[in-house]
């Protein structure tokens, strides 16, 4: 996929999202009735393995090429002290990425993705959103299109994730513009934020909610306004992804909010995305209940960086790994059920 040209690429590209394979699915389902076990015995396994048929379109589904896209990106509004740590983290944290030295190059290679870490100008941080839209038409479209970039055919699932120091206020403004409710609901501690800072965040969102009010309540308008360019990223992959049905793993807060707009508009954006996990940052559950999105985990964690979903990797190949390996009832001469 080449990206997205044009905000109308975009959209076309929104309007119209494959479905999964039926047939495959099917065909899938038929196999775990047949298989060694009481019928829906594995629970959620049993609805993983058909959830990646449909998408890999085969009753046989894997994870031979899987891939952690880490998308970064830095953010203007940070001046007015949104974040526990500072901004120069974004910067150092992903040379440790590069390095091997992070949580997420632990935990991808113990899921067995291989790691894409994308930077996205990390020295030019986006426009201070409570007083411009954080980007241009064109740098929204360049995020866009670099997460599309990361998708390739042969991929048999995708992980995203995501570092950037301050992103848990631009994910709180887009969930409160995309899905309303009280800006407290959205706000939370992020990287560890004391009580003043989390009543500076609330006004940071209140303040850029109030300038964009009267802007169009498109995905891309909400996307370029309040996001960021790795939150804008994040969209562009899972967006890609769909195109080429290519099921996708989604992490926490952020993650998942870069998915809002979109939602807000095509709730089916989220029907091949499996939430790795639920975070700790407070909104993240009530995000999940918006996308109608169930996590996999709940471990309490709140890194970011793709951490949770390449966590949940691990149980999705679990789920893979019964339903092919497994014999069926007639295979092993077991009598069925009665
Ligand atoms: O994934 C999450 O739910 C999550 C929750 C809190 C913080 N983070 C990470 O911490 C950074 C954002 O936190 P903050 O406090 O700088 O807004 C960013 O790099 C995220 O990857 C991530
Ligand atoms: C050290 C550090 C690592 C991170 N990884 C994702 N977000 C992060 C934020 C900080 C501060």
């Amino acid at each position: 996929m080449s990206g997205f040209a044009s905000r109308a690429a975009f959209d076309a590209a929104l309007a119209d999202l494959p479905e999964p394979d039926r047939a495959a699915t099917g065909a899938a389902r038929a196999r775990q009735a047949a298989l060694t076990k009481p019928p829906g015995s594995l629970g959620r396994l049993e609805d993983i393995a058909l959830f990646m048929a449909g998408w890999q379109g085969t009753a046989r589904p894997r994870i031979a090429c899987g891939r952690a896209a880490l998308f970064a990106g830095n953010h203007g509004f940070v001046v007015h002290g949104v974040s526990a740590f500072p901004a120069s983290v974004t910067e150092a944290m992903v040379a440790n990425f590069v390095n091997g030295g992070a949580a997420i190059n632990a935990l991808a290679t113990a899921a067995g993705l291989e790691l894409s870490v994308v930077a996205l100008e990390l020295d030019r941080p986006t426009a201070d959103f409570t007083q411009s839209p954080a980007m241009t038409e064109d740098e929204c479209l360049a995020a866009l299109s670099a997460g599309a970039a990361v998708v390739t055919p042969e991929l048999d699932v995708l992980v995203v994730g995501e570092m950037g120091i301050g992103n848990t206020t631009a994910a709180a403004a887009l969930c409160a513009r995309s899905f309303g409710g009280a800006v407290a609901e959205w706000v939370g501690p992020g990287t560890g934020v004391d009580p003043d800072g989390i009543a500076r965040k609330i006004a940071v969102v209140e303040r850029a909610l109030a300038y964009h009010a009267g802007a169009p309540h498109t995905p891309f308008e909400t996307l370029r306004r309040l996001g960021g360019r790795e939150i804008a990223a994040i969209a562009g992959a899972v967006l890609a992804a769909r195109r080429q049905r290519v099921p996708v793993v989604l992490d926490g807060f952020i993650t998942c909010a870069a998915l809002a707009p979109l939602a807000a508009h095509a709730p089916a954006i989220t029907d091949h995305c499996i939430a790795g996990h639920c975070s700790a940052e407070p909104g993240h559950v009530r995000l999940l209940g918006h996308l109608g999105l169930e996590p996999l985990l709940s471990l309490g964690m709140r890194l970011g960086e793709g951490s949770g979903a390449a966590v949940a990797v691990s149980v999705i190949r679990s789920a893979l790994a019964a339903h092919n390996g497994m014999a069926t009832f007639a295979e092993a001469g077991v009598a069925e059920a009665l």
